[in-house]
C-alpha cells in the first residue's frame, strides 16, 4: 500500500489565511481539526491518501526538508533562516505578509553603525541577522529568543532586535521603532525535492491546484 502524502501546516497566525486557500485547492480537513479541545496533531482530509499535520511554523520546514512530510505551507522567513537545500518552494501563496526588520528603542541615542564592528541583537532569526550584518562588515552577536523579542531592549538584553513586523503595533506598544528592513515575507508552498520526483503523480497536480487557487484569489481581489 502506498504511504499517505503528509501536508504540514503551521498552527500559528498563518493558519487562518491558509485554510481558505487549502479549501480552494480542494483540501478540507476532517471535523476533528476544528475542535479546540482536540489534542490530535494529524488529521485525515477529504482527499484519499492525504493527511494534514499541524505543527509549529519552524517545524513545518524541518518535517518537509527531512521527508517526514512531503508538502507544506511556511513563511519565506523560515525557509530563508534554515536554508534547507531539500526544500523546493514553487508557489508564493500571497498570504502571511510581513517583513523582517531591525528595531531599536524610540529614545535610543543615535549610534553611527558604520563605526561599529560588533552589535548584539535579540532575535529568533540568528542566521538571517548575522548574514544581514555581515554584508555591512559588522559582526552580530545574536541572543536567540523564541518570542517576545520586543522586551529585550528595555530589559538590557540587547540594544536592538530583529523581528517580524506587520502593522507595527507590537513595536509601538513596546517603545521601539523600525530602523531597517531585512526582507519582505510571504507564505510559500514547499515540497520535498526528492518526493517531488518520486511522487510526482500526486504532488505535481497538487502544486498546480495551489497555483490556480492563488490566481483565483488575485483575480477576485483585482475585480473588487
Ligand atoms: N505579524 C505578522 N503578520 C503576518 N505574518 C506573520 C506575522 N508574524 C508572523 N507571521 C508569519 O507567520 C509565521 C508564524 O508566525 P507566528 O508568530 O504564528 O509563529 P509563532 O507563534 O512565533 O511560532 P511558534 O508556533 O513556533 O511559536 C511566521 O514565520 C511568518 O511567516
Ligand atoms: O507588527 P505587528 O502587526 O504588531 O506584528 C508583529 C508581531 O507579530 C509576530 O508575533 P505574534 O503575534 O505572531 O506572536 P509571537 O510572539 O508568538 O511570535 C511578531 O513576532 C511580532 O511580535
Amino acid at each position: 500500500m502506498t504511504r499517505p502524502i503528509i501536508f504540514a501546516i503551521p498552527k500559528g497566525r498563518v493558519l487562518d489565511e491558509a485554510l481558505p486557500l487549502l479549501a480552494r485547492a480542494g483540501i478540507e480537513p476532517e471535523a476533528e481539526f476544528y475542535k479546540e479541545s482536540s489534542r490530535a496533531l494529524r488529521f485525515a482530509t477529504n482527499v484519499e491518501g492525504l493527511s494534514i499535520i499541524r505543527v509549529r511554523a519552524f517545524d513545518v520546514a524541518t518535517f518537509v526538508a527531512h521527508g517526514a512530510a512531503q508538502i507544506g505551507i511556511v513563511g519565506s522567513d523560515v525557509i530563508a533562516e534554515f536554508g534547507y537545500s531539500e526544500l523546493y518552494a514553487p508557489v508564493d501563496l500571497d498570504i502571511g505578509h510581513c517583513r523582517l526588520s531591525v528595531a531599536e528603542p524610540v529614545d535610543a541615542a543615535p549610534e553611527e553603525l558604520s563605526a561599529a564592528s560588533h552589535v548584539r541583537v535579540a532575535t529568533k532569526y540568528p542566521h538571517l541577522t548575522r548574514a544581514y550584518y555581515e554584508r555591512q562588515g559588522i559582526q552580530a552577536e545574536c541572543v536567540k529568543l523564541n518570542g517576545a523579542m520586543e522586551l529585550a531592549p528595555s530589559l538590557g538584553l540587547s540594544r536592538r532586535i530583529v523581528d517580524l513586523v506587520s502593522s507595527g503595533a507590537t513595536l509601538k506598544a513596546n517603545g521601539l521603532v523600525e530602523t531597517a528592513t531585512i526582507m519582505e515575507i510571504s507564505a510559500r508552498l514547499i515540497v520535498n525535492r526528492a518526493a517531488m520526483k518520486m511522487r510526482a503523480a500526486e504532488l505535481v497536480p497538487m502544486v498546480e491546484r495551489f497555483r490556480a487557487a492563488v490566481e483565483t484569489t488575485k483575480d477576485k481581489s483585482d475585480a473588487a
